[in-house]
């Protein structure tokens, strides 16, 4: 997969060097590029950013930089996502709809946001996708990129180390996950569940299931 960033804080995404995308872009299954938007601004102070039409608070994000970076970096085989406060909301679901798709592009806005005629233009040209993380109000659509392209790669196959744990995973399967334990058996007094201990791996299947589903009625019953 192919994934294209637009952004005004390119040094925001180093982190993507790190870790498990950093070795799948090492290893070839991940072609990631961030690109500053200011490089398609045209005047000497590299302006992005204009008042809004019809007036009122901030600022808005000028169509033309936008326009010739895209025109740059899309193509039609080009996913274009737009994080936003008003977009769709952002699920295991659209995770792993986009795991699928062959080149990601984010374009991540900030001030009030880009102007509607870029995402107009190129939703005439193709697939764009307004996204949200969810219902709460971030500065920029950064914070929202990085964590969509975490959730959407990671399901990418080779790109962690043990494909089985995305099976049981909360969200996948409907559930919350189950609690999880390690060495050692008593820790502060606190004891790993006996079941866990037992061997009797269909007992333990059984249990982690129930664990899953009261753990989901009592934090996320609407996913019942
Ligand atoms: C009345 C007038 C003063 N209102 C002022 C607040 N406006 C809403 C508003 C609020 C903040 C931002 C900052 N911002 C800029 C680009 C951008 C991209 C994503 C997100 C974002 N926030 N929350 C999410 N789940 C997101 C995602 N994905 C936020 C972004 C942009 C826009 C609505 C207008």
């Amino acid at each position: 997969m192919r994934i294209d960033i637009v952004t005004i804080f390119p040094a925001f995404f180093d982190v993507l060097d790190l870790s498990l995308i950093g070795k799948a872009r090492a290893r070839g299954l991940l072609d990631v590029n961030v690109h500053d938007l200011r490089a398609w601004t045209r005047d000497r102070h590299r302006t992005v950013d204009d008042t809004p039409y019809g007036g009122g608070a901030g600022m808005v994000m000028k169509p033309e930089p936008w326009g010739e970076a895209l025109d740059e970096i899309l193509t039609d085989e080009t996913t274009l996502i737009v994080p936003s406060p008003a977009g769709e909301k952002f699920t295991q679901s659209v995770a792993r709809e986009l795991s699928a798709r062959p080149h990601l592009a984010f374009a991540c806005g900030r001030y009030e946001g880009i102007d509607q005629r870029v995402i107009d233009h190129y939703a005439d040209r193709g697939r764009v996708r307004l996204v949200s993380l969810g219902d709460y109000v971030l500065n920029g659509g950064e914070v929202a990129a990085m964590a969509m392209i975490e959730a959407t790669t990671r399901l990418i196959p080779g790109v962690i180390g043990n494909p089985g744990s995305l099976l049981e995973e909360s969200h996948e399967e409907g559930l919350l996950e189950y609690p999880i334990y390690t060495k050692p058996p008593v820790w502060r007094g606190h004891e790993v569940p006996e079941i866990l201990l037992s061997g009797n791996h269909g007992a333990i299947a059984q249990w982690r299931h129930e664990q899953s589903v009261a753990r989901t009625r009592e934090q996320r019953p609407d996913l019942l």
